[in-house]
């Protein structure tokens, strides 16, 4: 009788951006299985009061918090020394961290495409190269990139996001190929609307009262949605898929976008 393996246990894994949000929902998930989890974002006091609460837990993981500005890449290749320096080596790598406003085309300045393409492609093509070349190095791992709904398909306002997300398709895509004799496995999630602290940022209203279900059409998801696919996608039992990307959106709506009821459209 087979026997589905789901686990992630005493496994090292690296989750960027997970001070709030869906990263934070990806690492405490990973941690609850019990990996290792290395987390980041930009401001220690924000990603190590989320480390403490996973350290804090007997029955989870072990939590290393560091601070780590993606965008950065010698601020990145930090991330990757104090990991292997704790944990011993990388077998799990979620590029989370990302973000973006919105905003017509012609109002984007040089500096805000370069900042947004930076912020989401970028940050993934240094996390991917540096923590690769620990796996490849090493007895392989498991990449798990963010898109979007948004780098699917067009959404007005989110040219600049929208051509980050896809570009971060295709790179899965590539990546996926390029390091499989290696023992990388390499898939993509694409989440649709998620309530969390960004994008109510994003839409100017507090993190409580997201927009109403009749603006959006549908039900607005949960991070721990988008981590229960992640967890998936890291364990064995995703051992046959890579280079997939995975939309994870609820009902779909016409279009399948995310900027309806902005007035953009
Ligand atoms: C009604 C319901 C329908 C649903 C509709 C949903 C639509 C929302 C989309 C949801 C999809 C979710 C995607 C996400 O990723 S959300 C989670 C991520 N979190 C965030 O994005 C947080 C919010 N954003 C920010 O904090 C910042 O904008 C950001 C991190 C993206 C950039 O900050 P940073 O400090 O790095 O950059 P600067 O502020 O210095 O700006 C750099 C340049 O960008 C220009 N800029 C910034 N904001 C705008 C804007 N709103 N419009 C135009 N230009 C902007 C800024 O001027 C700088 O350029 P210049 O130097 O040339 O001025
Ligand atoms: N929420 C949604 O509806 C959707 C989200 N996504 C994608 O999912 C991912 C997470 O989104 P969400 O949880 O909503 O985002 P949030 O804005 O809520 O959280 C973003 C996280 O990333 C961290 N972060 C931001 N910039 C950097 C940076 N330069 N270096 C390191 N860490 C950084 C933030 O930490 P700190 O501020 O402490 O540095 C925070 O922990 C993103 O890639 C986003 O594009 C995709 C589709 C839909």
């Amino acid at each position: 009788m087979h026997e589905s393996d789901y686990g992630v246990a005493e496994k090292t894994a690296i989750v960027t951006g997970a001070s709030q949000g869906i990263g934070r929902a990806i690492a405490e998930t990973l941690a609850a299985s019990g990996a290792n989890v290395a987390i980041c974002s930009r401001s220690m006091d924000r990603i190590g009061p989320v480390a403490e609460g996973i350290n804090d837990d007997e029955d989870t993981g072990e939590a290393l918090a560091v601070e780590c500005n993606v965008r950065e890449r010698e601020q990145v290749q930090q991330l990757i020394d104090e990991t292997v320096e704790t944990f011993g080596d990388i077998d799990i790598l979620v590029t989370n961290a990302g973000g973006e406003f919105v905003a017509p085309f012609e109002d984007i300045s040089a500096n805000g495409w370069e900042t947004i393409l930076d912020l989401n492609l970028t940050s993934t093509v240094h996390c991917a190269q540096l923590a690769g070349e620990v796996m490849r190095e090493g007895d392989g791992g498991v990449i798990i990139t963010l898109s979007s709904v948004n780098g699917q398909h067009a959404a007005p306002g989110e040219s600049h996001y929208g051509a980050a997300k896809a570009a971060i398709i295709r790179l899965t895509e590539t990546l996926a190929v390029e390091w499989a004799d290696d023992g990388v496995r390499i898939n993509c999630v694409a989440p649709g609307l998620i309530q969390t602290p960004g994008v109510a940022e994003t839409l100017g209203i507090d993190s409580e009262s997201m927009p109403p279900r009749e603006k959006t059409d549908r039900r607005i998801g949960h991070p721990e949605e988008i981590a229960d696919v992640v967890q998936f996608l890291s364990s064995p039992a995703a051992s046959f898929m890579t280079g997939e990307t995975v939309t994870v959106k609820g009902v779909p709506r016409a279009g399948n976008s995310m900027s309806q009821g902005l007035g953009l459209e």
